[in-house]
């Protein structure tokens, strides 16, 4: 069954001032789907989120929400079901961090407190500190950004430059958030200049060069650790996985680390068995880092 396209841009054209931002832009973004989107500073990648959101409307082509085509009208309002941090977000400094979402949610009247407390423990703040938004840090200012893009449960996330001023633990728990809004079916676009997080996350790829969007990646490449008992097994691996770099041991085992598209722990076994070696485990990179 063919998974439900929440975003899709129709040969999409934008001039902002004299300049051609984008020439004729066409891609598609499915339940459960991660697409990234790279390139230079200024070349646009904003542009396409204010578009989805009805910040900005095409002069040519069209873009289609959740079956909606976007259209002037709602101008300064997200359509219903899209969590977006695009660029620094921006607070009431004179409130708390919950207060802020609250206030937030408040002009939607779709969720309670819980909710709110909820999203803001999965991004490592804590519901009731009184501390105001104004004596935050840009980490944690990025946290509350995170928070409030998926209070609501959304459908589509748009995340630019997600990690921005994130510290080991924030990339952590975002990557958590990330895995659970993938598992929930949630559409995401994640714009990042950083090339790791992109090709870990993302589904497909795009560059933004000259208005254009050129693919770059096809899937997904996760790293994958392998845990093997013998270093003769490790050895025999480093031949049949490219980018494999043995690791600290772990769980005493000896372990290496590789990346691969794989899109399974089973593809990835059956892969190894048809070369007849059999790992005792195998597991995500983020598996390792919880442990
Ligand atoms: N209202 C506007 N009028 C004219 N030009 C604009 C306007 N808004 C943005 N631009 C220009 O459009 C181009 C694309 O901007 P955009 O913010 O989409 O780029 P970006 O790829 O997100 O950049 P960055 O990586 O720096 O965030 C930039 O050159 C910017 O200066």
């Amino acid at each position: 069954m063919e998974k439900q396209r929440l975003i899709q841009f129709k040969g999409v054209k934008k001039k902002l001032g004299k300049t051609m931002i984008l020439d004729g832009i066409n891609f598609s973004v499915s339940a459960g789907e991660v697409v990234g989107i790279t390139g230079a500073n200024g070349s646009g990648k904003t542009t396409i989120l204010r578009q989805i959101c009805g910040f900005l409307y095409p002069d040519q082509g069209e873009v289609i929400v959740s079956n909606e085509i976007v259209e002037p009208g709602l101008v300064g309002k997200i359509p219903a079901g899209i969590g977006a941090l695009i660029e620094t977000p921006t607070f009431l400094p004179q409130f708390t961090g919950f207060q802020n979402l609250a206030l937030l949610a408040g002009i939607q009247e779709k969720i309670g407190k819980e909710t709110i407390k909820k999203s803001l423990k999965m991004v490592g703040l804590e519901p009731m500190d009184k501390k105001k938004v104004r004596k935050y840090s840009q980490g944690m200012l990025q946290r509350l950004g995170i928070a409030q893009a998926i209070m609501e449960e959304p459908k589509i996330l748009l995340l630019d430059e997600p990690t921005n001023g994130l510290d080991k633990d924030g990339v952590d728990l975002f990557r958590q958030i990330l895995e659970k809004q993938i598992n929930d079916h949630v559409a995401i676009i994640l714009v990042s200049h950083i090339e790791e997080e992109i090709s870990r996350f993302c589904d497909k790829v795009y560059l933004l060069k000259d208005g254009k969007l050129e693919l770059i990646q096809k899937q997904k490449q996760r790293e994958w650790i392998i845990l093997v008992r013998t270093v003769e097994e490790l050895e025999q691996l480093s031949y049949v996985l490219t980018d494999f770099r043995i690791i600290k041991r772990v769980g005493g085992f000896a372990t290496g680390q590789c990346k691969g598209e794989w899109e399974s722990k089973q593809e990835l076994l059956a892969f190894l068995m048809s070369y007849h070696i059999i790992p005792e485990k195998i597991m995500m990179e983020e598996e390792v880092v919880l442990c």
